[in-house]
């Protein structure tokens, strides 16, 4: 089998060889082979298929940096429907948390899942993308790391981190704190306060810009957290090609469930236990109702980040659809 991907990656001074190269006497048709030429290929083959049952576990060549509430375990578990994808089950937060750093390369790649030959292999970690060591961690790595980044629109990522802290909040007793508390200037003044952190967090292109310090712009592939949402595959396909992935990820591969709102695996990739296979949905965790917040919060919230989506557009050339939506809105105001 030939997977189209980068032909050597580096990684931390190991060569890893991860594409191979089609010999010309495939395009030839066995029958018309001279017997040696014949055989050669056959051993070729076994030696192939040989090395496709060696699975070992590898440092990941593509790493989902972020960003936090935008999709980062919809883009990963969708992506597993690809053959030849595996994935680090949980967060492994190697590149921001000072003690796991510490723990070194061989802790990290213990924490990958076994991979072929050819497999890709991810993680996603979404605090990388705000770390401010992160980028020189995992240039110090692999300098021709392959970066994910899923955004979606600033203020509804705020609201869904909130929607988080209310939904983990010690003491469920006391009422939660009011969304305004944690974005807002505490002089009541409505404006928002640019150090807080759920607003930090959405001031993407600050943090981008860190990463393209280290990582050349075709080395980050963005994804629109909002079209994930309504057209999962689309948004997949784009992914594989970014990997060097043959593309594999169809439609067909997602359910719309109206129960939760969101797109799930179809049973059909869904490994369900035995024989029944069922619709594989994210937890509920994910696509959690939210809170109702103030018109007066969100405007003010709308209005912060405008100013941040141009330098967004000028740093990435790319328009999302919340700017649209969002000018719209400003438009009708
Ligand atoms: N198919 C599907 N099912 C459920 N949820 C989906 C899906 N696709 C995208 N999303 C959006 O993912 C948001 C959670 O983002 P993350 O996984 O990055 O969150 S986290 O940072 O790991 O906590 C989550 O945010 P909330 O809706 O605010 O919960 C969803 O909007």
């Amino acid at each position: 089998m030939v997977i189209p991907i980068p032909c050597a990656v580096a990684v931390v001074g190991i060569l890893h060889q991860t594409c191979t190269t089609k010999s010309p006497l495939m395009h030839t048709s066995p029958a018309l082979m001279p017997q040696s030429a014949l055989a050669a290929m056959v051993e070729s083959e076994a030696q192939e298929e040989e090395e496709e049952d060696i699975r070992v576990r590898r440092l990941p060549q593509a790493i989902v940096i972020g960003a936090r509430k935008c999709g980062t375990r919809a883009l990963l578990d969708f992506l597993e429907v690809h053959p030849r994808v595996r994935a680090a089950r949980g967060e492994v937060h190697y590149f921001d948390r000072e003690e796991r750093h510490n723990l070194g390369l061989s802790w990290y790649r213990g924490q990958m899942p076994l991979s072929r030959p050819g497999d890709v292999t991810l993680e996603k970690s979404p605090a990388y993308f705000v770390t401010e060591a992160a980028p020189a961690r995992v240039w110090r790595m692999n300098t021709s790391i392959q970066l994910i980044l899923i955004l979606r629109d600033p203020v509804a990522r705020v609201v869904s981190d909130y929607a988080q802290h209310v939904h983990r909040r010690v003491s469920k007793d006391l009422p939660p704190k009011p969304i305004e508390s944690l974005v807002l200037t505490r002089n009541g003044d409505g404006r928002v306060n640019p150090n807080a952190k759920m607003v930090q967090t959405s001031l993407y292109h600050r943090h981008l810009r860190r990463w393209l310090r280290y990582f050349k712009p075709d080395q980050i592939h963005l994804v629109d957290g909002d079209r994930l949402v309504s057209q999962p595959h689309s948004e997949l396909q784009q992914v594989e090609d970014f990997l060097g992935l043959k593309r594999h990820i169809r439609p067909e591969h997602f359910v719309f469930n109206a129960t939760k709102g969101f797109y799930c695996l179809a049973p059909s990739v869904s490994s369900g236990r035995g024989k029944k296979r069922r619709q594989r949905c994210l937890g509920s965790e994910k696509g959690r109702r939210h809170p109702s917040v103030a018109n007066s919060t969100l405007t003010a919230l709308r209005h912060f980040f405008a100013g941040h989506d141009e330098r967004l557009v000028q740093l990435t050339g790319r328009t999302f659809d919340w700017m649209r939506r969002n000018a719209q809105q400003f438009g009708e105001e």
